[in-house]
């Protein structure tokens, strides 16, 4: 599930590091990262008038290299600094740029506009002045772009430090960063594009890509090809959609247990009413349950904790959601299978992990190698993390996928895809790229059960 790889700064620093090592200077990183981003706004722009607003480190730096680029294609270019360049390459930088050089708070407004101020230096907002003028201008041009991160955002959180303008294009430099997918940051543009500048990345973090799923085989049978069980309990509709999108997962078969009577709806779901805990027991003990799904329609009341109870020692790999993690998060983690996994929105995570500090990919790896299990953290931009430290962030989901009981669709695709797989991490990654492009074929304005009907579809595009 190998994507495009992320880099916090520090690493982006210790990848920049080993270049040097091997012998090539800093100079030549910038020369080629200003290359490639002059490339990118050149075949967007063209011949458009531009100015870059340089800052005063290397991304300031990257910013020179920028304009002379431009300008020997052609482009009128103006350039305005925020005051000295203060690193050496950048010094090399501006020397070499030859040209005039504005203050920054006199530059007046051009159609292109690019912002080379700051990029993984940032130690904290730019000051007010500084961060209205570059709202400003980037407002007013018809074209924008972020150099390496948008001025103003926090590399590993994406969190904005100060006010910052939305951009056409974020050119990342060598590597994604953690601001490029994690939100706020990652909605302040319209496209990201990544400057390959040879630098050798690391792979734990990556943008978590399509996944390459297979088919049946010939030989395979109903069981072979994975038995799911959802344990429902009071709230027969949200149980009924983690059943139906396991059906739809790719799974062999789906029993779903409820504590109601007549919960059935879809043929293929093998529905029985278990009406106390013995009952679920008696189920969990089928040896060919390849995953059982325990928390969307458990409900909190009743004998919803019993039946959680029955289910977390059952020796099947678990997905757990839901009501389940808000009666775990009363009870503390500590029951938790290892490599279960675990779909939490914000509000279940906090209460489970609320202690948990940082960036929403270190929280979401702090809680994963807390319980040994992979931990799905939902939102716009999901992280999903193993114990092992393997990260990917899923970037672009469709926003109408904020209504009622999608997570309850995930939670059942999830558990689908570990029983047919057998890997939690990969099951995790499968299903969120899986719901991501079920909600993209949904097109607007769907509910959990439309999601559930694009499955099919999202699945034959990855076969
Ligand atoms: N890491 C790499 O491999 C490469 C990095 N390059 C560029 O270098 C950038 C990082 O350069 P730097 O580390 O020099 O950092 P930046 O250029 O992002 O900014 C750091 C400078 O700004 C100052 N500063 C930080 N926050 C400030 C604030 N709010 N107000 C005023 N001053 C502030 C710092 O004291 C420092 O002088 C990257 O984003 C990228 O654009 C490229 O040149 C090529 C390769
Ligand atoms: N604004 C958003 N943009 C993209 N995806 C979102 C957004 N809000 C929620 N989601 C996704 O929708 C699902 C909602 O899950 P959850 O909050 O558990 O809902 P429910 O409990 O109603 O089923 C998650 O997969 C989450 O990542
Ligand atoms: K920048």
């Amino acid at each position: 599930m190998t994507g495009t790889p992320i880099l916090t700064a520090a690493q982006m620093r210790e990848a920049e590091q080993a270049v040097f090592a091997s012998g090539i200077p800093e100079y030549e990183l910038m020369e080629r990262a200003g290359v490639a981003a002059a490339e990118i706004i050149w075949r967007a722009g063209a011949k458009r008038d531009a100015l870059v607003l340089c800052g005063p480190g290397n991304n300031g730096g990257d910013g020179f290299v920028i304009a002379r680029q431009l300008r020997s294609r052609g482009v009128p270019v103006r350039v305005a600094a925020l005051g000295e360049s203060r690193t050496e390459s950048a010094r090399k930088a501006r020397a070499a740029w030859n040209g005039p050089v504005e203050p920054f708070d006199q530059a007046g407004p051009a159609t292109q506009i690019i912002d080379a101020l700051f990029g993984t230096g940032l130690s904290r907002g730019l000051d007010a002045v500084v961060a209205e003028r570059l709202c400003d201008l980037t407002g007013r041009a018809a074209f924008s772009y972020a150099v390496d991160l948008p001025s103003g955002v926090d590399t590993d959180s994406g969190a904005l430090l100060s006010a910052v303008p939305d951009f056409g294009i974020c050119i990342a430099l060598g590597a994604l960063k953690p601001a490029h997918v994690l939100h706020p940051a990652a909605g302040l543009y319209r496209r990201l594009v990544c400057a390959d500048i040879g630098i050798a990345t690391s792979d734990t973090i990556h943008h978590l890509s399509p996944p390459h799923l297979v088919r049946p085989l010939a030989s395979d049978h109903k069981y072979s090809r994975g038995l799911v069980a959802v344990v429902g309990g009071e709230m027969a509709g949200a149980g009924r959609l983690a059943a139906h999108a396991a059906a739809r997962s790719g799974a062999g078969m789906v029993r779903h247990l409820t504590s109601l009577d007549g919960a059935a709806a879809l043929d293929a779901v093998i529905t029985r009413q278990a009406r106390g805990v013995d009952e679920v027991k008696a189920y969990l003990a089928d040896r060919r349950l390849a995953a059982v799904v325990v928390g969307p329609g458990l409900g909190r009341g009743g004998d919803a904790r019993d039946r959680l109870a029955a289910v977390l020692p059952c020796g099947h790999p678990l997905v757990l959601d839901a009501d389940a993690l808000t009666l775990l998060g009363g009870a503390g983690a500590e029951g938790i299978p290892h490599g279960s996994i675990l779909t939490p929105h914000e509000g279940e995570f906090a209460a489970l992990f609320g202690d948990l500090q940082g960036s929403k990919i270190n929280r979401a790896v702090g809680a994963a190698q807390r319980v040994s299990a992979v931990v799905v953290l939902k939102g716009a931009d999901s992280v999903i993390a193993a114990p092992d430290g393997r990260v990917a962030v899923a970037t672009g989901a469709s926003p109408w996928l904020s209504t009622a009981g999608t997570g309850d669709v995930l939670a059942g695709l999830a558990a689908g895809r570990l029983a047919v797989t057998g890997d939690p991490f990969r099951a995790a990654c499968e299903a969120v790229w899986l719901h991501g492009e079920a909600a993209r074929r949904a097109g607007a304005a769907f509910v959990a059960g439309d999601l559930i009907a694009q499955l099919p579809a999202a699945i034959g595009s990855r076969l």
